[in-house]
């Protein structure tokens, strides 16, 4: 069966004094999709093959790789896409990257250390001085396009505050990307950075993430308590393999520059294993037919009975 949409279950940020459940079906038809088909359950609708989707928006648009923000605590240095994944994009050779691929990133932290202010000054261009609390989870989709294929994050904006944390942690699997979030005035906040770590770990192979150590509210600190917090910090992030990031989601400094540089590292690592996938696969390699044998079924036993041994 083809599958062209997804359901997905969205869990609002039931914030404020309320919590809320809702459970919306949401369609993620993409661009080019395989079929004109969508099957949901019982019913079949049908639906344009072109994109549903808007474009992808301009100011979504990636180029160039952007740069980390301290050369001492970066995923990896380099100035320009791997020239492996440029030549994959030109040629359209990105297999499910662009077409189903959504890579999953989760933001984790203390309460209020700043992690809901920091996906809406991103997704939404808004900032919210009151505090209230996110109950659960959240997500938010962002939509990129990345030397000419189109990329997507799901951004899981989970819950800092303890009572919550058990709700939250449920959805840490699956994450291509981890984003611990420190408030830069609150060095206990950036002590507790190793235990978030540790339990989105506990959910997702340690080999396979990409890790982000943010500092937030760095319009609060002076320049003088900034700098102290940050030898820490990037100690921290070089130590647990981190890039190392300060923002602000009330001015918005950084904070395009930060998802861009997420967006980027996780196509990239994306379309790199997409071509390690397919350049794994050798024609000689999918199945060998014996052409000695006129006994296709004994030959394939006596295959199995060795796999067992
Ligand atoms: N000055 C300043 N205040 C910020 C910044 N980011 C967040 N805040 C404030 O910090 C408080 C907490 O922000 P949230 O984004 O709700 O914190 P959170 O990490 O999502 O908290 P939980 O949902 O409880 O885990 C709010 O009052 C925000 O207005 C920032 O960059 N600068
Ligand atoms: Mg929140």
């Amino acid at each position: 069966m083809p599958v062209c949409a997804t359901l997905c279950p969205k869990i609002s940020a039931a914030r404020g004094t309320r919590p809320a459940l809702n459970i919306l079906p949401k369609f993620q038809l993409e661009p080019g999709g395989l079929s004109d088909h969508c099957y949901l359950g019982l019913m079949s609708v049908r639906v344009p093959s072109m994109s549903v989707l808007p474009p992808v928006r301009r100011d979504r648009i990636i180029a160039q790789l952007p740069q980390f923000y301290s050369k001492k605590a970066a995923v990896h240095t380099k100035d320009e896409f791997n020239s492996k994944v440029k030549t994959a994009c030109q040629e359209q050779r990105t297999g499910t990257v662009g077409r189903f691929k959504i890579a999953k990133v989760i933001v984790v932290g203390d309460l209020a250390v700043g992690k809901t202010c920091l996906i809406n000054r991103f997704c939404k261009d808004a900032f919210d001085k009151n505090y209230k609390a996110t109950i659960g989870v959240d997500f938010e989709m962002e939509r990129f396009e990345v030397l000419g294929v189109p990329f997507s994050l799901q951004l899981w904006d989970t819950a800092g505050q303890e009572r919550f944390k058990c709700i939250a942690s449920t959805y840490y699997r699956g994450a291509q990307t981890i984003v611990i979030v420190f408030d830069v005035n609150d060095v206990a906040s950036l002590g507790h950075a190793r235990q978030w770590l540790e339990d989105a770990l506990k959910e997702n192979d340690p080999t396979n993430v990409q890790l982000f150590l943010v500092g937030t509210k760095k319009d609060l600190s002076s320049p003088a308590q900034y700098s102290q917090i940050e030898q820490d910090a990037i100690e921290l992030a070089e130590e647990i393999k981190a890039e190392y990031w300060a923002l602000s989601s009330l001015t918005g400094e950084n904070v395009r520059e930060f998802f861009f540089r997420i967006a980027s590292l996780a196509f990239e690592a994306n379309v790199l294993a997409e071509l390690e996938k397919s350049g794994s696969r050798h024609i000689g390699d999918v199945i060998k037919i014996n052409s000695n044998s006129n006994n296709v079924y004994a030959t394939s036993k006596k295959k199995q009975s060795n796999c067992c041994q």
